[in-house]
């Protein structure tokens, strides 16, 4: 495979990691088109250049990528959004003034633009842009470090993930072969320390979380899900009024996080899309387009917060495993609305969401997502969802989370942990059933299999998750 095939693939991937950055980043520059225009400028002057020293440069080695890589720390970023704009031409015309000096300064001037395409919001385009422009030989430099760069963060991401104090750490495990008789890997979470049963082993607060749909707008939090049993703890949206919230922290965090965004009140293009939204949700019973509603305007919020997060929400999401979903009605109508619903608030969404993005997202959704129980009583009336999910299933779901880590508890018919909402809200507990030593597997049970024999735990398993159990009770029963 050649360099640029393997860049463009992974330049495609830091694209749809920062979306929400992206969409607004992308909005101004499109009104911007000076820096192309210059670029250009100096194309001819750049071919003729390369040509002559092509050889000397594409025999730029690994450890020289490596050093270049190495000048290139964190703090070299702005913060700000405005800051990262002007940044990002500024090297770009100095990358540009570098390497029309002369060949010895083609390894100066790839650092620029790789600095460049480190900020700038969409950068497969501006990989483009170079391919057309600038030296080859500084494209393959600046190639080069990108595909390394990637390469690492890939490489260290679940050396950082999931944080240590959280007790647990991401493990491959072999798993037999595939149809075409590939290793399949998968990955479960293994205890770093030993719990003793009845311990909690970690709590975890979802990436996003929501309401079963015909639970909004009543006694339930849109923040974080607790049931409220009286009316006067209810904190409404001062906006809209459709949602509520069971404090002020709640209703704080959520208009910062997403409801700013999604609040039909405040949509520039009116409300009238956003309530569209709502109501396919309520009348399909279908949890998952107001959460990914909810994700996408979160990414705009994650973007903003420049906390300096190695990794963000869409990094997290991009790894977990899904089972494949083809585009049928359902999911036409779904883009269209999200589309209505996010377009006036986020500029660019309409071109990110494609078909196959929008089936990719809602499947890892709808694989990794976690039933929640925050009702207060156990008769509560609602009805079990259509779309199913994993969830502790002794009380009714109120609602679903996708969370980092507990996405990766694998299921076992015997299993040694089990997921408890013990503050009634969306923040889950993993706790011990079993003692645990540190080095232990944690498995979960996907299905409540108290009575329930080989072949019947393997089809409800199957036809609620087209899981085919490799756990140690159903390995021992082959
Ligand atoms: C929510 S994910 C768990 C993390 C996943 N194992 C991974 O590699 O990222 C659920 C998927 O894990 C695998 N899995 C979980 N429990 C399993 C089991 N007992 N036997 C076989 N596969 C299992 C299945 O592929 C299932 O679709």
């Amino acid at each position: 495979m050649k360099t640029t095939t393997i860049v463009a693939a992974t330049v495609g991937m830091l694209a749809v990691a920062t979306v929400g950055y992206a969409v607004y980043f992308d909005s101004k520059r499109q009104s911007d088109p000076e820096f192309k225009r210059k670029l250009k400028k100096d194309r001819k002057r750049a071919e003729k250049l390369a040509k002559t020293e092509a050889k000397r440069l594409t025999e730029e080695s690994t450890q020289d990528i490596e050093e270049f890589l190495a000048s290139v720390t964190e703090e070299d970023f702005p913060a700000s959004m405005e800051e990262r704009e002007q940044f990002c031409m500024a090297q770009l015309s100095a990358g540009e003034e570098l390497f029309v000096k002369g060949p010895e300064n083609y390894s100066k001037a790839a650092i620029c633009f790789y600095k460049a395409l480190k900020v700038y919001p969409a950068p497969a385009e501006l990989v483009m842009v170079f391919q057309k422009t600038i030296p080859p030989d500084v494209f393959t430099v600046v190639m080069g470090m990108l595909s390394k760069d990637v390469q690492s963060k890939e490489e260290k991401y679940y050396t950082v993930f999931p944080p240590r104090e959280m007790n647990v750490k991401v493990e491959e495990k072999p798993d037999g072969l595939d149809v075409n008789g590939q290793k399949v890997v998968r990955r479960g979470l293994v205890a770093t320390k030993g719990f003793t049963k009845g311990e909690v082993i970690y709590t975890e607060t979802p990436v996003i979380s929501s309401l079963e749909p015909s639970l909004e707008g009543k006694n339930f939090c849109h923040y974080c899900l607790k049931e409220m049993i009286k009316k006067e703890y209810m904190v409404p949206c001062t906006s809209c009024s459709v949602v509520v919230f069971c404090s002020e922290e709640c209703r704080t965090s959520a208009g910062q996080e997403f409801h700013e965004i999604l609040c039909t009140k405040n949509l520039k293009g009116g409300s009238a899309p956003a309530q569209a939204l709502r109501e396919y949700s309520k009348d399909s019973r279908n949890i998952v387009p107001g959460m990914l509603a909810k994700f996408l305007a979160k990414m705009v919020y994650d973007e903003s917060l420049n906390s300096g997060a190695e990794y963000n929400s869409f990094d997290h999401l991009e790894r977990l495993v899904y089972v494949e979903k083809s585009l049928g009605p359902d999911e036409e109508k779904e883009i269209e609305l999200l589309k209505l619903a996010l377009g006036s608030s986020i500029p660019g969404i309409d071109q990110f969401i494609t078909e196959e993005r929008y089936l990719i997202m809602k499947a890892r959704i709808l694989h990794n997502i976690y039933g929640i129980s925050s009702g207060l009583s156990a008769s509560l009336n609602v009805k079990p969802l259509p779309e199913s999910h994993r969830s502790v299933r002794d009380r009714p779901i109120t609602g679903a989370g996708l969370y980092r880590v507990t996405s990766y508890l694998m299921h076992s018919c015997e299993p040694n942990t089990k997921i408890v909402y013990s503050s009634r809200d969306h923040i889950v507990s993993l706790v011990a059933t079993e003692n645990i030593r540190a080095g232990d597997e944690l498995q979960i049970g996907y299905i409540k299999n108290g009575k329930l024999s080989t072949e019947q735990r393997r089809l409800e398993l199957f036809t609620k998750y087209r899981l085919q159990c490799s756990c140690a009770l159903c390995e021992m029963t082959d």
